[in-house]
């Protein structure tokens, strides 16, 4: 369904340089490695290069036209292609990409999560319940990407606004009805769910990370609060679990509800534990007049059964029907999360769990949680991201030492960083502990978890965080490829587990 330049350029009043004559466009993006023949090629002022400089190798690999903005204008002159320019690209994105694809036009019902913690998580989980629903889904999450039962790897959380309506349109094609997008406070700031309106849009919490974004708190936060608007959402709901979701109903401009699964807290819908077990945490959701469901998640701590509370009052907000829904998850919420405290031993010997978290309020819960499935001892294996918020890595070490009995500190991905400097700093918050695990320092991750697994006993958890469910590791820009949870598994078979 191509869509004619003249047309673009006549829709949103554009100035244009060159011919629009005969010029159809197919597709848009932003990167020139994935151009398809037809696109047209948006070229973004990036902290490197400025994207209007490819648009030579753009052109050869078949784009049809550029837009960029003026500086951007001067270097694309050389490609011969048509140009349209705008003020701020990254900014006309959304919106011409959704006129591109058409993703108006008969949307799918439209779910989105923010917070610092649990996007995913509650992506998957809201996934899950809506399959056991009937409906066929789509999702965009850190993890994966799912068109129906299709699934795509994820480079971004959030992907960028031209990736992710070429998305919803592969999505319209498959007949997918319902969708959970992740929305990272990065995209909120950088206009990648622009010309998007979520039905129903989601706060999980807030805590200390990607200072190197942002500023300070107050600023991660407003950035975050930017998804509570009309333009982006219909209705909210906000769990007040972190005492940043009251800020939230406060500023929201959209109405909201809200949840909780912290005693004392008062909220309209609860979640209340009823049981933590090593397979699943059972929970009971209850709303307002007294409307309640009970269920379990197949992964352990409160923190998921709080993320499943939050996905089923989505799609209450959404019209679903708690009943309903109840009904479909009568024998538990059917959800495999790749990388959440995911579980990657066998019934002999230690469990070993690998993890995505890598905050310190992340180590806070996934520790409390394996503590309570453990009747050994705790041992956790962790390092930090390297060229990523510096000043979380105190705090990360802190909670590791506070709430281990065994730290292993390794390394994790060092990017262009010493990886000593980086454990060192690990090490310097564990020494901040009250009461301070035995600590080991284990350069190469896949040596630490071999050194954590030759620690354990029968009836002891190993937590390796950090990892989750990626593939490589980033070493100097250069990303090998790499799986903890092979890893791990490949540690306990050696030490005959
Ligand atoms: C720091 C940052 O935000 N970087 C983003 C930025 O890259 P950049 O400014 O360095 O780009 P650049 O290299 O200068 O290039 C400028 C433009 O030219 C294009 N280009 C460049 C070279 C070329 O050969 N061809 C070409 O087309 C690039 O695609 C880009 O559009 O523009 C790129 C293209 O849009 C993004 O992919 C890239 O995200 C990087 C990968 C990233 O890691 N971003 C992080 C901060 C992020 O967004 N994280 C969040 C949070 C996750 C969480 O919750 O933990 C996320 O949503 O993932
Ligand atoms: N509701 C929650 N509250 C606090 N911590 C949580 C919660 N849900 C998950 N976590 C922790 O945070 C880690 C990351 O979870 P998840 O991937 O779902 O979050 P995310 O927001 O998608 O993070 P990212 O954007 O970095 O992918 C989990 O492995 C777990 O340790």
């Amino acid at each position: 369904m191509a869509r004619s330049l003249a047309g673009l350029v006549a829709e949103f009043g554009l100035e244009v340089i060159g011919s629009t004559d005969g010029v159809e466009i197919s597709g848009v993006t932003v990167r020139t490695s994935e151009v398809h023949p037809g696109d047209l090629f948006v070229g973004l002022p990036g902290e490197h290069s400025h994207g209007a400089g490819f648009a030579a190798d753009a052109r050869e690999r078949g784009a049809v036209a550029v837009m960029t903005d003026r500086a951007g204008a001067a270097l694309a002159e050389t490609s011969g292609l048509p140009i349209v320019v705008v003020d701020s690209p990254r900014a006309a994105l959304g919106d011409v990409s959704a006129w591109v694809y058409q993703t108006a036009e008969e949307p799918p019902l439209l779910f989105g999560i923010t917070g610092t913690n649990g996007k995913t998580s509650t992506a998957y989980l809201l996934e899950a319940i809506l399959r056991q629903l009937g409906l066929v889904t789509g999702l965009s999450s850190t993890a994966e990407r799912h068109i129906g039962d299709l699934t795509v790897v994820s480079r971004l959380t959030t992907p960028e606004a031209s990736e992710l309506h070429a998305l919803l349109a592969r999505m319209r094609e498959s007949e997918v009805r319902a969708v959970a997008v992740e929305v990272s406070a990065q995209a909120l700031s950088k206009n990648r769910v622009d010309g998007i309106v979520f039905d129903v849009v989601a706060f999980t919490n807030l805590s200390h990370d990607h200072l190197d974004d942002y500023a300070d708190m107050e600023e991660y936060f407003a950035a975050k609060l930017a998804f509570f608007e009309p333009e982006r959402g219909r209705r909210g709901v906000v769990s007040l679990d972190s005492g940043w979701g009251h800020r939230v109903v406060e500023g929201s401009h959209i109405p909201v509800t809200t949840i909780s699964a912290t005693e004392g807290v008062d909220a309209e819908w609860r979640v209340e534990i009823l049981d933590e077990r090593a397979e699943f945490t059972e929970f009971r959701l209850t709303g307002p007049e007294g409307r309640s469901l009970q269920t379990t998640v197949p992964v352990i701590g409160w923190h998921m059964a709080a993320n499943a509370g939050l996905a089923i009052v989505m799609l209450v907000e959404a019209g679903f029907e708690l009943e309903a829904i109840g009904h479909a998850v009568q024998d538990g919420i059917e959800a495999y999360l790749p990388g959440r405290t995911e579980r990657v031993s066998g019934d002999v010997g230690p469990t070993v769990y690998v993890d995505f978290g890598h905050s310190p309020d992340a180590f806070l819960n996934t520790l409390g949680a394996v503590r309570k499935v453990t009747s050994g001892r705790v041992i956790m294996v962790v390092g930090a991201d390297g060229d990523r918020d510096a000043t979380k890595r105190d705090e990360m070490g802190r909670v590791a030492s506070e709430y281990s009995d065994i730290l292993v500190i390794t390394d994790h991905h060092p990017r262009f960083e010493n990886p000593e400097a980086i454990r060192k700093m690990l090490i310097h918050g564990a020494g901040l502990a009250e009461h301070q695990a035995e600590l080991h320092e284990v350069s190469p991750p896949e040596q630490a978890i071999r050194h954590a697994v030759s620690l354990a006993k029968d009836g002891d958890s190993i937590l390796w965080a950090g990892p989750g469910h990626q593939d490589y590791r980033d070493i100097e820009g250069v990303r090998t490829p790499y799986s903890a949870r092979a890893e791990a598994r490949a540690a306990l078979r050696e030490a005959g587990w």
